[in-house]
């Protein structure tokens, strides 16, 4: 009989292209899947219900693809440091294996597990590396040190050769019917559904679950949106992004398999024009990488600003003005479409994240750690690392050093709304109103009250004088610091 290996998913949801489950399979023929909904996380109070039912769908999808392969995926809801072991050691698993994460819960967990594991005789898979191209330590300056601005980072990122998709798990051996009583009374419980853990949401997801719906949607993109992707990612009210954060987010998708099919768009595109868009895309995934990296090497972003300017802001504390943002109420329309975007699909177009974070921080004066909570509980793509990224650079308090960037709500739709789509796509009550009136958010009071759309809460241009203000005393309070 071989030896058991349990494989321990956790943003690695699916059998191919997946490193550690490949390792394991090259281990033994007997892998079996174990997932452990934790209650740490399940209970945090920024859970999005959408990202819970997104991958309680894509857990569904996955241990159907086990069950083809003829293995199982194991679910347990207990706190993952005695729940691990446990099943572990009640089945007699040779090893555990798993892929190593950047969050800083994770990384404590994992070596408090590595420990446990240790502690029974029980092997493990240390440091490998699967929902990033590249691991941390391999995308260092030539002083050795981590990057803290992308520009190098992806020129470094960039010449390094990328891994091929690993073999997807196959004839596989399960637990025998004994072994599955065992692996019931340690834990093992029906897959819930998301209401059952008291996550409601009961509107269609941007992207469905799963590995197969992942791999079909990037294959859309890839055949299509990709080669106009430069000229067209910025505008909302086009389809021109791949949507694929989710997947990304639960690894319903092998990194190494997105970047194949990249390099398969720039063989097939015949024009410099074409490759450059194929470029553009492959940078974001670089943003990707570049950000999980920063969390790795400084976990103290996640705490809050990394840039001492920024530490001491003397941010505002204004529940109403927050609560008008969160409910797409400012009065400023192409703020207001991209809150009631993400407030009702659970996804945001990327140029809006950086316009209504901007307008928190920058208008409102409001301090981004909360706007960052927010969107954790909104969004079906929320990720520690890429929110935090995206929150810090919004908010000038990140690593990189740029001067202050503060968007013009009405410049950003004229520029990238011209038409005012997408703004009536999501602000119901200003469809029929003129394009001008939109894009300038120039919208007279009298048409307002008419429509019952609000009146702007701030005057942009007083609010971001104020900031300017605010962080040059902030500068000046620390002389020797940027
Ligand atoms: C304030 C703010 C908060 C954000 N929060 C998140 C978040 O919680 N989760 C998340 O996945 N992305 C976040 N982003 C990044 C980006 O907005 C989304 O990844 C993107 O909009 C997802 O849509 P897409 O899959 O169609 O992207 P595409 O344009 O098709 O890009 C492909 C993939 O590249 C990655 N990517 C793209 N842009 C970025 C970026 N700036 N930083 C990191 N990765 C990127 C994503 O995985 C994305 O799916 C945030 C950006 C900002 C400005």
């Amino acid at each position: 009989m071989s030896d058991l290996i349990l494989f321990w998913h956790r943003r690695d949801l699916r059998i191919s292209d997946n490193t550690g489950l490949a390792a394991a399979r090259s281990h033994s023929s007997k892998v079996v899947g174990v997932f452990c909904l934790d209650p740490n996380i399940l209970e945090r109070d920024d859970i999005a219900p959408v990202r819970v039912t997104y991958m309680i769908g894509c857990l569904q999808a996955l241990q159907k693809r086990y069950a083809e392969v003829g293995s199982q995926l194991l679910i347990l809801h207990a706190n993952p440091l005695q729940a691990i072991p446990a099943l572990a050691a009640a089945l007699k698993a040779k090893a555990v294996f798993w892929n190593w994460d950047v969050e800083p819960y994770s990384l404590i967990r994992d070596r408090t597990i590595i420990d446990a594991l240790k502690e029974q005789g029980i092997q493990f898979l240390d440091q490998n590396w699967d929902q990033i191209l590249h691991f941390p330590e391999e995308i260092r300056s030539g002083l050795n040190q981590p990057y803290t601005v992308y520009t190098p980072f992806w020129k470094n990122w960039i010449s390094k050769p990328k891994a091929n998709p690993v073999a997807t798990l196959e004839n596989a051996e399960g637990l025998t019917e004994a072994e599955a009583e065992i692996a019931k009374l340690n834990g093992a419980i029906a897959l819930p559904t998301a209401k059952d853990l008291g996550f409601l949401w009961d509107r269609d997801l941007v992207i469905a679950p799963g590995e197969a719906a992942a791999l079909e949607k990037l294959e859309e993109f890839t055949n299509s949106a990709i080669y106009e992707y430069k000229e067209q990612r910025d505008f909302p009210a086009v389809n021109g992004t791949s949507q694929l954060s989710a997947a990304f987010k639960f690894g319903a998708i092998g990194i190494r398999t997105v970047w194949q099919a990249t390099l398969e768009a720039l063989q097939n595109s015949r024009s410099d024009e074409t490759q450059i868009n194929i470029r553009t895309w492959q940078q974001e995934i670089a943003w990707r990488d570049f950000y999980q990296h920063a969390m790795y090497n400084f976990p103290e972003l996640a705490e809050g600003a990394f840039r001492e300017t920024l530490k001491n802001f003397p941010w505002q504390i204004n529940e109403e003005y927050f609560q008008a943002w969160c409910e797409g109420k400012t009065g400023y329309p192409i703020v207001d479409a991209a809150m009631r975007q993400m407030n009702e699909l659970g996804w945001m177009h990327n140029r809006c994240r950086m316009i209504v974070a901007s307008f928190l921080t920058k208008d409102l004066l409001i301090n981004p750690q909360l706007g960052e909570k927010y969107f954790m509980q909104k969004l079906i793509d929320g990720d520690l690392s890429a929110n935090n990224g995206g929150w810090q650079w919004s908010a000038s308090s990140g690593m990189d050093p740029k001067p202050l960037r503060i968007f013009n709500p009405a410049s950003q739709a004229q520029k990238f709304d011209p038409e005012g789509e997408y703004i009536r796509e999501w602000v119901s009550e200003l469809r029929s109103m003129d394009t001008e009136y939109l894009v300038t958010g120039k919208i007279p009071a009298s048409e307002r009250d008419a429509v019952g759309y609000p009146h702007p809460i701030v005057d942009h241009n007083l609010q971001q004088r104020q900031f300017k203000g605010l962080y040059q005393q902030q500068r000046e309070s620390i002389p020797t610091l940027g």
